[in-house]
C-alpha cells in the first residue's frame, strides 16, 4: 500500500524539476549521491536513533554521545569511508561531541601550524583516533582577547623543555569541547617565553590523560565546566576546563611553522605573517558558513511543511480553512529565510573556494589575500550565523504553539545553534576586524592601490557615491544590475561616512571605539553585499533542469529586496535610493511571493534531509502532523502512570484540604 502523503498536492504544484534543484544544493551530482547515501545509513541505523535524548540526564546523555562516536568509527572503519564521507556521517549523526573538535580543529591546527616532522609524528596517531586532541585556547578570563591569554610556556634551556603553566584562577582554559571527559592531547595556546621574554600567544601540542588508564598527567587538572543552555542540545559535548601545575613537554611539542625555539632558546620569527597562529580559527569561519545554510534550511524546512498543513480562519462554506503558508505575512516572514538559505550556501560554496586559494598561496609564500580571506572568513561568519540564529526562533513562532514542543526539532535546533554566534569569534568582534579592513580600504583609496576581491567595487567609488538608481516601477527591480549597484553604493556610502567621521578624531584608536556601533553596521553592509553578489553569480552558472535557475532568480531577487526592505533607512539615509523606490521595490517584493508559493513545499524538499535529520513531527516529509503529535504525546514518561509520582504526598493532601475547608 502507498504511504499517505499530505503534502502530495503541494509537490504537483512544483514548477522545476527537482532532482536537479537537489543536485544546485549538494553542489554537484557527486555531493548529492555521496550526501543522500550517507544520510540514509545513518537515518537507517538504529544507534543513531535520537528521538529521546532531549530526556536524557546529562550523564545519560554523555554515554549515548560516546557510543554514537564509537559506532560512527566503527562504520566510517568498516565501510572503508572516505575523509568527505565520514564528515558527512559525523554531521547527519547531529550530536554535537569531542570528534567535532579532534577532526575540526586539532588535526587542522596541527596541519596548519606544525611543521612536516610534527605532522609525520602526530597526523597518523590522530588519523587513526590512537590520540584524540581539542583545541584549548580560550581561558575562563579571556576568550575574544587571543593576545590577552595567560598561560605560560617557558622555555627552559638546561632541560630542553617548555614549563606549561597556569598563573591565575582566570588562566584556566576553560570551554574547549572534547577537553573536559574525553582529549588525551590538546593544542594548548599559551604565551612563549624565552629568557625572560615574552613573545606573544603560540600553539603547543600537550599530552593530557594517560593512553592506558585516561587519568589525568602529574600538573594536569582537568574537568567539565557544566550544564549548558537547553536540555539535550550542545550538553552532549564536554566542555572543559584545564589548569597546568608546571607540565613539562618536549621544545619539539611547540606548533613551529610560523615561528621557531632552537635548542638554546633563540626564538626566530619566519617569514610567515604571525597571524597564521590564528589559521586554524580562519578554517572553522569557513566551515561555519556552509553549516548556517544547513541549519537555517532545517528549520525553514520544518516550518514550510508545516505552514502548508496547518489551517486557521477563512473556512467557506464548510470546506476547508485557510492553510497558513497562504497568509501573506507568514510569506512575508518566511520566505526571505528560505531565500537566506539558499544564498548562504551559494556564498559558503564560494568561501570554500576563496579558503582553499589562500591555502594553496600560503603554502608557496604569497599572503597577499590573507587580510581579505580573514575579512570575508569573519564577516560571513558573524553574518550568516547571527541571521540562523534568529530565524530558527523566527521559524519556530511560525509554527504556533507546537513550535514550542521539544519534538518540533526547533527548541534543540536552536539551543544547539546559537552558541556559534559566540564561537570561534563573537560575532561582534569579529564585525569589527571586518570594519578595520573596510576603513583600512577607504583610507588607501587616493594612493593609486587598487582594491582587489571583495572590495573591488570600493574602486568605483566615485561613481558609486553619486549614482542615482533608476527605479521607475516594481518590475525595474529585477533586473541584476540595478540590485547590485544599489548594495555596492549603500556599501561604499557607509564606509565612506564612517571613514569621514572616524577622520574627525586626534586619536584613531578612540574615533573607532566610539563609533563602534556605526562600524559594525558598515561591516553588515559589506557582507550583505558579498551575499547578494555571490548569488548574482551563481545565476551566470549554466543551471541545467527545468524551471531550476527560475527558482534561483526568484529566491534570489527575494533574498536581495527583502534586505533592502528591512534596510531601508540605510539605502534611504545614504541617498542610494528614493522612499518611492523603496516602496516599489516592497511592491516587487510582494509579487515574488507569490512566485514563491506553489514552490515553497519542492524548494525544500530539495535540501534532501532524512526525517531522521530533521528530527521533528511538523517538518516530516508525509506531513502527517497531527496523527503523529497524538502518538508521540502518549510515548512521553509523565503519561507511564495515569496518576502522577507526587499525587499522594503532594497533590491529595491540598485537594483533601479543600474538601475539608468545605465541610467547615
Ligand atoms: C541538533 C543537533 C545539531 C548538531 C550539530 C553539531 C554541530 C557541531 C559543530 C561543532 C563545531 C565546532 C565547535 C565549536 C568549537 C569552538 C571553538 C572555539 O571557539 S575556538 C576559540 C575561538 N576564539 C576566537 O575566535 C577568538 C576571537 N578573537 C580573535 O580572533 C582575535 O583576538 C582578534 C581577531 C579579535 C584580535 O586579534 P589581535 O588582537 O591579535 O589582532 P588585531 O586586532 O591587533 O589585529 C592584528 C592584525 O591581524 C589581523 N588578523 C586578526 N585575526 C586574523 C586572522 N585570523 N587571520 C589573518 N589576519 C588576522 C587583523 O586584521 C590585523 O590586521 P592589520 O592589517 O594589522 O589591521
Ligand atoms: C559552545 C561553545 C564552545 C566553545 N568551544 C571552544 C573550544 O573548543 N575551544 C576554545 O578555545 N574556545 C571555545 N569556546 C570559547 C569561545 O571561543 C569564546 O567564548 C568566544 O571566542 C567569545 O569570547 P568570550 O567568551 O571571551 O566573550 P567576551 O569577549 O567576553 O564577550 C562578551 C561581550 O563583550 C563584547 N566584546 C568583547 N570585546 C569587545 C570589543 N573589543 N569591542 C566591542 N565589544 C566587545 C562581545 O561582543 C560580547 O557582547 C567555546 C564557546 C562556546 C559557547
Amino acid at each position: 500500500m502507498e504511504a499517505l502523503d499530505y503534502h502530495a498536492e503541494e509537490r504537483r504544484k512544483a514548477e522545476f524539476n527537482l532532482d536537479e534543484m537537489k543536485i544546485v544544493w549538494a553542489g554537484s551530482r557527486r555531493n548529492y549521491e555521496l550526501s543522500d547515501r550517507v544520510a540514509r545509513l545513518v537515518a537507517s541505523d538504529p544507534v543513531f536513533r535520537k528521538d529521546n535524548r532531549t530526556m536524557l540526564t546529562r550523564k545519560d546523555l554523555f554515554k549515548d554521545t560516546l557510543r554514537k562516536a564509537a559506532h560512527a568509527w566503527k562504520r566510517i572503519i568498516d565501510l572503508r569511508l572516505s575523509e568527505e564521507e565520514a564528515n558527512m556521517l559525523r554531521s547527519y549523526v547531529d550530536q554535537p561531541a569531542f570528534t567535532d573538535l579532534h577532526w575540526g580543529m586539532f588535526i587542522p591546527a596541527i596541519k596548519g601550524q606544525g611543521t612536516s616532522e610534527q605532522h609525520e609524528k602526530w597526523l597518523p596517531m590522530a588519523y587513526k583516533m590512537q590520540i584524540i586532541g581539542c583545541y584549548a585556547q580560550t581561558e575562563l578570563g579571556h576568550g575574544s582577547n587571543v593576545q590577552g591569554l595567560e598561560t605560560t610556556a617557558t622555555f627552559d634551556p638546561q632541560t630542553d623543555e617548555f614549563d606549561l603553566h597556569s598563573p591565575t584562577l582566570t588562566s584556566s582554559k576553560w570551554w574547549p569541547g572534547g577537553l573536559g571527559k574525553v582529549s588525551t592531547h590538546a593544542v594548548v595556546y599559551a604565551r612563549l617565553i624565552t629568557g625572560g621574554q615574552d613573545h606573544g600567544v603560540h600553539g603547543f601540542i600537550v599530552q593530557l590523560r594517560g593512553l592506558d588508564d585516561h587519568l589525568p598527567l602529574p600538573g594536569i587538572t582537568v574537568g567539565d565546566i557544566g550544564m549548558k543552555f537547553g536540555s539535550g542540545a550542545y550538553n552532549s559535548m564536554d566542555n572543559g576546563l584545564l589548569r597546568f601545575d608546571h607540565v613539562r613537554i618536549p621544545r619539539n611539542q611547540m606548533l613551529m611553522r610560523v615561528s621557531q625555539v632552537t635548542r638554546e632558546g633563540k626564538f626566530v620569527q619566519s617569514d610567515v605573517p604571525r597571524q597564521l597562529v590564528y589559521g586554524t580559527m580562519v578554517y572553522v569561519r569557513q566551515t561555519i558558513v556552509s553549516d548556517a545554510s544547513c541549519a537555517l534550511a532545517r528549520a525553514v524546512c520544518i516550518a514550510t511543511r508545516y505552514s502548508a498543513v496547518r489551517r486557521q480562519f477563512g473556512s467557506q462554506n464548510g470546506g476547508p480553512e485557510i492553510q497558513v503558508i497562504d497568509y501573506k505575512t507568514q510569506q512575508s516572514r518566511l520566505f526571505p529565510l528560505l531565500a537566506s538559505a539558499y544564498a548562504f550556501r551559494f556564498v559558503g560554496e564560494w568561501l570554500k573556494w576563496l579558503y582553499t586559494d589562500v591555502t594553496q598561496r600560503l603554502q608557496a609564500n604569497d599572503f597577499s589575500t590573507l587580510p581579505e580571506a580573514h575579512a570575508c572568513t569573519a564577516g560571513l561568519k558573524s553574518m550568516t550565523t547571527s541571521v540562523t540564529a534568529d530565524a530558527i526562533e523566527e521559524c519556530r513562532k511560525l509554527c504556533g504553539g507546537h513550535g514550542y514542543l521539544s519534538n518540533s526539532g526547533l527548541p534543540e535546533l536552536f539551543a544547539v545553534y546559537i552558541p556559534t554566534c559566540t564561537y570561534e569569534g563573537d560575532n561582534v568582534v569579529l564585525l569589527l576586524q571586518v570594519a578595520r579592513f573596510l576603513m583600512k580600504t577607504v583610507s588607501q583609496l587616493g594612493s593609486g592601490k587598487k582594491p582587489v576581491g571583495t572590495t573591488a567595487y570600493m574602486g568605483r567609488a566615485e561613481h558609486l557615491m553619486q549614482c542615482r538608481c533608476e527605479v521607475e516601477m516594481a518590475q525595474d527591480w529585477l533586473k541584476p544590475s540595478t540590485i547590485l549597484e544599489a548594495f555596492e553604493a549603500r556599501a561604499v556610502r557607509m564606509s565612506i561616512a564612517c571613514a569621514k567621521s572616524l577622520g574627525k578624531f586626534s586619536n584613531p584608536e578612540d574615533g573607532f571605539a566610539e563609533l563602534s556601533p556605526d562600524l559594525v553596521e558598515v561591516a553588515i553592509a559589506h557582507c550583505q553585499l558579498i551575499v547578494v553578489s555571490k548569488f548574482l553569480e551563481k545565476l551566470q552558472q549554466d543551471i541545467p533542469g527545468k524551471g531550476v535557475k527560475r527558482q534561483l532568480e526568484i529566491l534570489c531577487n527575494v533574498y536581495a529586496l527583502h534586505l533592502l526592505h528591512k534596510h531601508l533607512g540605510d539605502f534611504v539615509a545614504t541617498g542610494c535610493i528614493t522612499p518611492n523606490q523603496g516602496a516599489l521595490a516592497n511592491e516587487q517584493l510582494r509579487l515574488l511571493y507569490a512566485q514563491v508559493r506553489p514552490n515553497a513545499i519542492a524548494l525544500v524538499d530539495a535540501f534532501n534531509y532524512t526525517d531522521h535529520y530533521l528530527g521533528s513531527i511538523l517538518g516530516c516529509y508525509d506531513g502527517n502532523v497531527y496523527q503523529k503529535l497524538y502518538q508521540e504525546a502518549w510515548k512521553d514518561p509523565l503519561n507511564d502512570t495515569v496518576v502522577p509520582d507526587g499525587y499522594l504526598e503532594y497533590l491529595r493532601p491540598i485537594l483533601k484540604q479543600h474538601i475539608r475547608t468545605a465541610r467547615l
